[in-house]
This record gives structure tokens, sequence and C-alpha cells, in this order.
């Protein structure tokens, strides 16, 4: 016997309240799936509102009240998911929560995974892996920039960058072929030299995107980490430099042994001022463990701020910006070299300057940025093809490579193996959404 759907050909409904947890005043259930008409008309006491309107609703539980509540109905594909959904608009308490999630799971619906509505809109064809993400990453987003960036890859600019290599490449892959099929002498060394030139340019275009760091720079932050000598006041600029009093500051040197890091947003762009234990030789096995953490996050830096007292030391990396501090100390200081007091806050005018300039000397890029390392790595790949049919002798194998590296494309929109990535993208989601 061939099982009958139980409501229709739609995947089974799930909700979730798509706000956020905490005190509010209105709490949105989101449901969508096969039965959603029947769900809500159960809960409306019959009778379906306008599709896309709201509308005002006593919800019913049997003869139980649940809320008076404001319900949309999205009749699919009209709707985020793709399928039939809709949205009670609910008064946030506790009890009016619990007492719809009840009777949604009595009237068939589960409780949604993370990112659950979101991967039903990519399967349903509504946006592809690309969008999700940056779906993912409006919902993160802290910082102007944050937002932009994720809004214009949701509105599909990342996608149209990779969809246009990936055809460049059918159509390379396709020629490259007619020549295996269709030798002529005289054609083939021209048509060749064209292929060639594809190539090379996509290679370039590709190679000029991994160069560009923008998006995962504005996607998690620039890290600026400020290191140096003991006691030369780097706990006092992170505390200057935040406006708020985030790190112990103490006459005596070896005062922060932690990894202590604040948000700063500094025209519109999310950075992360990470201060460190001072640097030096030292018996004590707790400082110790400090340097060796405070010289990692040197390393991983995207600006090392290198704060002294007096003369300059060697530079700890080979583009750490050397800040000289405790001016106001100073008989005289040297025109040339960037001097502060983290105490009266002489000079942190022309510091911000000067880390403004560094952060937008770091994301000078023109295009569409990637923004995680999934595309870092795709993309990686597909230009590796890409370079190793360079080298093919064989015809047929250079025809193999273009297709590894359109496959390698096709991954990052979803339009290829996108089954087995929906899991390791959606892990990441909030459930709700
Ligand atoms: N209440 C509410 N607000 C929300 C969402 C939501 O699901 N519900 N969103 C969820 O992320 C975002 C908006 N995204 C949405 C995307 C598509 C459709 C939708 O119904 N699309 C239909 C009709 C479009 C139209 O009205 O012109 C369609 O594309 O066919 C709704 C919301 C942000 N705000
Ligand atoms: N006069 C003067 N004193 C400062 C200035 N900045 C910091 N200090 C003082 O220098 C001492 C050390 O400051 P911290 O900010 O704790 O120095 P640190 O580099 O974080 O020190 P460690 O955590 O031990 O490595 C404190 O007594 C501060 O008040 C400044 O610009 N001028
Ligand atoms: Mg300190």
């Amino acid at each position: 016997m061939t099982e009958l759907p139980m409501f229709s050909d739609l995947p089974a409904p799930i909700f979730a309240l798509a706000t956020g947890m905490g005190r509010a005043a209105i709490a949105v259930m989101r449901v969508s799936g096969g039965g959603c008409d029947r769900i809500l008309r159960a809960l409306c006491a019959g009778r379906l509102p306008q599709p896309r309107r709201a509308s005002l609703r006593r919800l019913m539980s049997g003869d139980e009240i649940l809320d008076e509540a404001v319900v949309l109905w999205f009749p699919g594909p009209n709707a985020y998911t793709g399928e039939d959904s809709f949205e009670l608009h609910l008064h946030a308490g506790p009890a009016v929560i619990d007492g719809v999630a009840l009777a949604l799971t009595t009237l068939g619906a589960r409780p949604a995974e993370p990112g659950e509505f979101t991967r039903r809109a990519v399967q349903a064809g509504r946006m592809d892996l690309l969008q999700a993400e940056a779906v993912a990453d409006l919902i993160e987003a802290e910082s102007a920039s944050q937002r932009r960036q994720a809004l214009h890859q949701a509105d599909g600019a990342l996608s149209r960058l990779y969809d246009g290599w990936a055809q460049r490449l059918r159509r390379l892959l396709a020629q490259h072929e007619a020549l295996i099929d269709f030798p002529d002498e005289t054609l083939s060394a021209a048509v060749e030299g064209v292929l060639e030139t594809e190539r090379l340019d996509l290679q370039a275009e590709m190679r000029a995107h991994l160069a560009d760091h923008r998006g995962e720079l504005v996607r998690r932050g620039v890290t600026i980490v400020i290191a140096g000598e003991p006691n030369a006041g780097k706990s006092s600029l992170l505390n200057a430099l935040s406006g708020y009093d985030a790190a112990i500051v103490t006459h005596r040197p070896g005062t922060t042994r932690d990894v202590i890091a604040v948000d700063w947003v500094l025209d519109g762009i999310k950075l992360r001022l990470v201060d460190t234990a001072g640097l030096r030789e030292t018996e004590d096995e707790i400082e110790a463990e400090g340097i060796r953490r405070a010289m990692f996050h040197v390393k991983q830096a995207d600006i090392v701020l290198q704060l002294y007292e007096g003369d300059p030391p060697n530079a700890l990396t080979p583009d750490a910006l050397l800040v000289r501090n405790k001016i106001d100390q100073d008989a005289m200081v040297e025109e040339s070299v960037l001097a502060i007091s983290a105490i009266n806050g002489d000079g942190l005018d022309a510091l911000r300057d000067e880390v403004r300039r560094r952060v937008r000397a770091l994301m000078a890029s023109q295009g569409v940025p990637l923004t995680r390392a999934r595309h870092r790595a795709g993309i990686q790949e597909a230009l590796a093809h890409l370079e190793r049919a360079g080298i093919q002798v064989w015809p047929e194998l250079r025809g193999e490579e273009f297709r590894l590296s359109m496959r390698a494309l096709g991954r990052l929109t979803g339009q290829v193996d996108v089954e087995s990535l929906l899991d390791v993208i959606f892990s990441q989601f909030c459930i709700g959404k």
C-alpha cells in the first residue's frame, strides 16, 4: 500500500518563535509546511484570514481562549519559505506562548530546528546558499558595514559573481570539447589561443577575489591588538579608546595577564580592541601564560598597536604601529613619532585617524567580497583546477579540470551537492530563522 500524505505533499509543518527570548510585548510565532491552512483554521474558529493581510483573531484551543492576536496568512508559494505558512503576533507572556505551542503540537506541527525555515526557502529554490548565509549574517550584524554587506549578499551580489564565472567556465568547456570533437588544424590554434586567454582572465579574477579580505574583516570585525612592554599604559589605552573601564590599571608592571577584548565601532565598522599582558622575561607561571597568549594574539592581529615609554623598541611585527605613551611626562617628543597620553587624552585623535587609515587600507577593494572561510576554500579549489587545466597536456583531462572548477563554484551557491551542505550551514543558525 502506498502511504497517503498526511496533509499535502508539502514538508511537515514546523513552528518556532521568530522573536527573541526575554521580556517583550509581542512574540511572533512562525509556522510553515503542509497543513498550515487546516491548522490556522482550527486556531481561528474555522475562518482563514485574508492572505497577506494583518487580521486580529481570537485564537482558540477547543473552547479555551489562548490569545487575541494579529495573524498573517501566507499561502504558498508567496511566502518566505515558499510553503503555506502563517505568523501569530502574540502577547509575549510565557503562558500564551506555551499554550499556542501546545495547540500547534496537538494540531500536528513540530518545533523547528535551527535555520529550518531558511533551509526550506533554499530547498524551495527561493534563495541559494550564499543568500541563506547572508540572512544569518544580517541577524548577527552589529555595525552598519556588516548590515550593508549582508544585505548586498542576501540580494544575490556574490551569487551573481559566482554564477557568472560558472557560466563562462561552461562556455569554455563547451568550446574546448568542440575542439576535441572537430579537430581542424587551421582553426584550432586560433580558438585555443582564445580559450587560453579566457582561462587566464578567470584565474586573474579569482586571484584578485581571494586577495580581497574586506568581506571577512567586516563580518568578523577588524582585530586591533595592543601590545608592548609592561606598564607602557596598554590597559589605560584600551579603556580610553573604548570609553569604559574594561581593564585593570595599576602602577605595577605585569598587571594584565588575561586577554581582554572589547568591541569598538569606528565609522560604522566593527573593530575588536584587544589588551594583552606586557611582554618581558618572567619567572611567574601565570604571567608567562599571559605573555604566551599575548604573542598568539599579536600574530593573529589585523593591526598591532605597540605601546612604549621612552625609547622606541624593536617592532613586534613588520607593520606594527609604534605608539609612544605618557607624553604628559616627557619634556620633549620628536615630531615624527605617534605620541599620546592615555591619561589626559593627548594625541588620541591622531591615533584614531591612523587606525582609520589602516582599517581603510585593509578594507580597500573593488567588487563584491567573499565573506566566509567556506567561500575562500571554494574559490581556492576552483582556481586550483583552472591552474591544473593550464598544465594538463591531454585535452580530455583539461576538460575534466574545467568541469571540476565549475563544480567547486556550484557548491558555493548550492547548485551542486546542496543536501550535504545544508546541515553544516544551518546548524549555525538560530531557531525561528
Ligand atoms: N513578520 C515578518 N517580518 C519579517 C520576515 C518575516 O518572515 N515575517 N522576514 C523573514 O525573513 C523578513 C522579510 N522577508 C520576507 C521575505 C519574503 C516574504 C514573502 O512573503 N514573500 C512573498 C511575497 C512578496 C510580496 O509581498 O511582494 C514572495 O516573495 O512571493 C516575507 C518576508 C524580515 N521581516
Ligand atoms: N603619566 C601617565 N601615566 C600613565 C599613562 N598611561 C598609563 N599611565 C600609568 O601607567 C601605569 C601602568 O598603566 P597600565 O595601563 O596598567 O599599563 P599596562 O601597559 O597595561 O601594564 P601591564 O598590564 O602591566 O603590562 C599606571 O599607573 C597608569 O596610570 C599616561 O599617558 N601618562
Ligand atoms: Mg595592562
